[in-house]
């Protein structure tokens, strides 16, 4: 159960977002991001995972406190809510505009003539008191493991049903694109065969960029690839709950349990990126369904998939919505035990103000972009660092122990991506 939930905390609307991150960054460049975080993702665990075990604390706002008194438990609380928010805006923002579609679809409503229920607002409304308020008002997280394993299996759905059919009828054809697209990073000028191919795709072709630090800047969208994979790699706001109702609970166990869904997850993110970019190369947007709304939005398979994963972040909000209460029940009543009302209050305020949010949203990039290059890197990476330095005592591991200096070297290769993303902050 804690494996279902933990991976169905990770995966979520960043899996949509991973076909659009590879296409910018070339598939090399894309795997060894991809390694690169799963890798950090996990390690960022197991520091938490330590200092947890050193403090006896099991809060990642109550980590921050330690690490850094009230400043550390805001900067923690407001990171989980930020981000936590941005996760179920996105969810919300898929219902909003694939349940429509495939209303449309399974009523073959050639042209709506503004019923109210193909209005993706009401939906989002309907959906969010049918079901996932229920289940947000679950007292536990571990009730919610059914749930999870059931929306995980969506997703494997989806995985399957998006692999690149387009493929085998011209096979030549992609596989050369594909393997040029493995050298390059700019497959947005790879259209489409039916596309003229683009003036300079010649010097593209002889002049393979040999560093990747030029690689990964050359433009603004292949800088959104690591603030995409960081989004797709967040479930540590739900760790240390999920590690609080484990039975038996002990550190390894816990980590055992987080290796699991992240290797698993790791795979399904790269077949799912892989799967999307060779069905469309630079058509790709940057919500994959999107894309699959100019094919045949009338096919049946495409509208199986919408249907699986609307299941499927439908069911993740109520995950993703646990760690935000704590964090605003740790900011704002400390010390006060468990309270129906204020547990039920909590969940209701989060979901409306979500509601109006998503019926606001601007898009899913902007969501990726924003939350994925600001509290996603805090939450992954620096926070766990920089507690783990914090907390666990010198006398324990001194500041230049191998533990230490890796801490800090990831902290400084990984910011400066960041840095670089805000200096091209066009998007906004
Ligand atoms: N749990 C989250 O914060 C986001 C999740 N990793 C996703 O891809 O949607």
């Amino acid at each position: 159960m804690s494996v279902f939930n933990l991976g169905n905390a990770i995966m979520g609307s960043g899996i949509l977002g991973l076909a659009y991150a590879m296409a910018n960054a070339g598939v090399v460049l894309f795997l060894l991001l991809l390694t690169v975080v799963a890798v950090l993702s996990s390690y960022s665990i197991h520091l938490l995972l330590k200092c947890s075990g050193i403090v006896g604390i099991r809060a990642y706002e109550q980590l921050g406190y330690r690490a850094f008194g009230t400043p550390g438990k805001m900067a923690a609380g407001i990171a989980i809510t930020l981000q936590n928010i941005g996760a179920m805006s996105s969810y919300l923002y898929i219902v909003k505009y694939e349940f429509p579609l495939v209303i449309q679809a399974f009523l073959k409503l050639d042209n709506p003539a503004g019923e109210w229920y193909m209005n993706g607002n009401y939906l989002v409304i309907i959906v969010s008191i049918a079901v996932i308020l229920p289940l947000a008002l679950m007292k536990q997280l571990g009730y919610l493991g059914y749930t999870s394993g059931f929306s995980l299996s969506c997703m494997v759905f989806f995985l399957i049903a998006v692999r690149p059919s387009v493929l085998i009828q011209t096979r030549e054809k992609r596989y050369f694109i594909f393997l040029f697209c493995l050298l390059c990073d700019s497959c947005r000028h790879t259209q489409m065969n039916r596309d003229p191919p683009p003036p300079h795709r010649h010097h593209h072709l002889f002049s393979i960029r040999c560093s990747l630090y030029s690689l990964l800047w050359t433009n603004v969208c292949t800088a959104y690839t690591i603030p995409i994979l960081a989004f797709a790699f967040v479930c540590h706001p739900e760790v240390l709950p999920i590690y609080t109702e484990l039975r038996n609970a002990t550190k390894k166990k816990m980590q055992h349990v987080a290796n699991i869904s992240i290797a698993v997850m790791y795979i399904m993110y790269f077949l799912a990126a892989l799967f999307g970019y060779l069905t469309f190369y630079g058509k790709v947007e940057a919500e994959l369904l999107h894309t699959y709304s100019s094919i045949d939005p009338y096919d049946t398979l495409i509208l199986c998939v919408r249907v699986a994963v609307l299941t499927a972040v439908t069911l993740t909000v109520p995950i993703v919505l646990f760690p935000v209460r704590r964090a605003i029940q740790q900011m704002m009543f400390p010390n006060k035990t468990f309270y129906w009302p204020r547990h039920i209050a909590i969940a209701f305020v989060l979901l409306t103000f979500i509601n109006l949010l998503v019926i606001f949203a601007p898009n899913i990039l902007g969501i990726f972009g924003v939350i994925g290059a600001t509290s996603a890197p805090c939450l992954i990476f620096i926070f766990p660092a920089i507690f783990y330095i914090r907390i666990v005592p010198k006398e324990e591991e001194p500041l230049r122990s191998p533990q230490k200096i890796l801490v800090t070297f990831a902290n400084k290769n990984i910011i400066p991506p960041f840095q670089a993303i805000f200096r091209n902050w066009t998007f906004l």
